[in-house]
């Protein structure tokens, strides 16, 4: 095991420039994860810590050894390609021995590796086949194994399951993931998928046009994304982006969406800012603010719709299983703990990291107006009502005075404050709510 570390690597193919600067630093028995769009560079960096590529500028060292000139077969790191590399014509058990036998260890010795690697991957049963009569899953296993007998200081990945069907995808993610607890070897893992990172590292990369974005633990970068573009990437279905404006310490957006901005750092009149939203993050409630839907998905744990508010795309996504078609309407509003604020120009996130969502995290800054005063002009609630104001209510609700102020602001009720769905349909004065308590709108 050891650590790995870049400094300033850089790459270019000819006049292209790959790889603009980058500085990574993998701690000994880490699973970090290299993410990003197509092209961004990924696997080209993967290429330059394995020595498959040149080293341009900067520096890579593996075990604080500077490794920029040392061949491939001399910085005792181990790859599995996406396409698996399995010799056509060699049995799983010569496929995973051959780079133990090129080193010439002696055969017991090579025996003895790669029964420990395949009963470690489940492959005992399966060493005299041939590629060709493995499935998928079980040829990248062998990829695995033939990494696993060299007992390598780095295992590098490139996006080693993206030739894999959805399900044996999940299943080997659990499988590599529970092979790193196991082995503890330090991991540099390539993919373009951002739930596969999610689920399986320690630590994230997250990588655009040949740079940086952000470093950071996985929930660190769905919690507090640094810019417009980490927030989009990290997180599914992604970020739902609202341009609007902040006023008297309120954003206010198309449809008169109003959330407090106290996140944003900013009271006073700013244009040109963008409220990001996940869509797990929007509640379902009739205070909000109407919304048609677009789209209906039901996964039977999950349903997703696809709204529309004043022509503004809105994904949204809850646990509720609802009977509802497109055409109808729903009122949605955003988890006033949940929100992030980014400069519409700049794309980087405005004043300080959003919250994880915890409770204490909600609650209002001195500053704030009181429900009493919801703004003025084009800041005044779309719901004109005085939320969360009697104190039996919000003692039921289980909510501080603070809290229920928060609330009270996006227009929840304290007493009404339920996760559960209510939507409307058709749209005018006519319509009722045709699920959960209360008075129909
Ligand atoms: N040998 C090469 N010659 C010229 N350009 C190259 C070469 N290899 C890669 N590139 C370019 O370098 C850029 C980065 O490629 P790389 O394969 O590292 O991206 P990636 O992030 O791994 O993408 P993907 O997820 O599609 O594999 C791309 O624009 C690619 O076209």
């Amino acid at each position: 095991m050891a650590e790995v570390n870049l400094r300033d690597v850089r790459k270019a193919y000819g006049t292209v420039q790959v790889l603009r600067g980058i500085d990574v630093d993998v701690a000994d028995g880490e699973f970090v994860a290299l993410v990003g769009p197509s092209g961004c560079g990924k696997s080209t960096l993967l290429r330059m810590i394995a020595g498959l590529e040149d080293i341009a500028q900067g520096e890579i060292r593996i075990d604080d050894r500077l490794v920029n000139n040392v061949p491939p077969k001399q910085r005792d790191v181990a790859m599995v390609f996406q396409n698996y590399a399995l010799y056509p014509h060699m049995t799983v058990a010569r496929n995973m021995g051959f780079s133990l036998k090129l080193a010439g260890r002696p055969q017991k010795e090579i025996d003895e590796r790669v029964a420990a690697a395949a009963a470690i991957l489940d492959l005992s049963a399966l060493l005299d086949r041939y590629p060709r009569q493995l499935s998928g899953g079980q040829r990248q296993r062998v990829a695995m194994g033939r990494a696993i007998v060299r007992d390598p200081q780095v295992f590098l990945f490139d996006e080693p399951l993206s030739n894999l069907d959805a399900k044996l995808r999940v299943q080997m993610r659990a499988e590599i993931k529970a092979l790193h607890q196991r082995l503890r070897t330090t991991t540099v893992y390539v993919t373009h998928d951002q739930v596969e990172a999610m689920t399986m590292a320690d630590k994230i990369v997250v990588m655009r046009d040949g740079h940086v974005e952000q470093i950071g633990a996985p929930l660190d970068l769905y919690d507090h994304p640094q810019n417009m573009f980490v927030a989009g990437f990290i997180g599914s279905p992604a970020m739902n982006f609202i341009k609007g404006w902040i006023e008297d310490g309120q954003f206010h957006g198309p449809g008169n969406i109003i959330a407090p901005a106290k996140d944003a750092g900013v009271d006073s009149m700013l244009d040109g800012v963008v409220l990001g939203i996940r869509p797990e993050h929007l509640l379902l409630d009739p205070a909000g603010v109407e919304a048609t839907v677009t789209v209906v998905e039901q996964t039977g744990s999950e349903t997703y719709l696809l709204l529309d508010i004043d022509g503004q795309r809105i994904n949204y996504l809850g646990r509720e299983r609802v009977a509802i078609g497109p055409g109808d309407k729903v009122r949605i509003m955003p988890d006033p703990a949940r929100l992030h604020f980014f400069d519409e120009k700049t794309g980087q996130r405005l004043g300080a990291p959003a919250s994880s969502g915890l409770p204490s995290a909600s609650l209002p800054s001195p500053g704030l107006p009181s429900p009493e005063k919801p703004g003025t002009g084009r800041g005044s609630s779309p719901h004109g009502r005085k939320a969360g104001q009697e104190p039996g209510a919000r003692a039921r609700a289980g909510l501080g005075s603070a809290a229920a102020r928060v609330l009270s602001l996006v227009g929840i009720r304290a007493d009404g404050y339920r996760p559960e769905l209510h939507y409307m349909r058709g749209s005018g004065p006519a319509s009722t709510r045709t699920r959960g308590g209360g008075e129909p709108r």
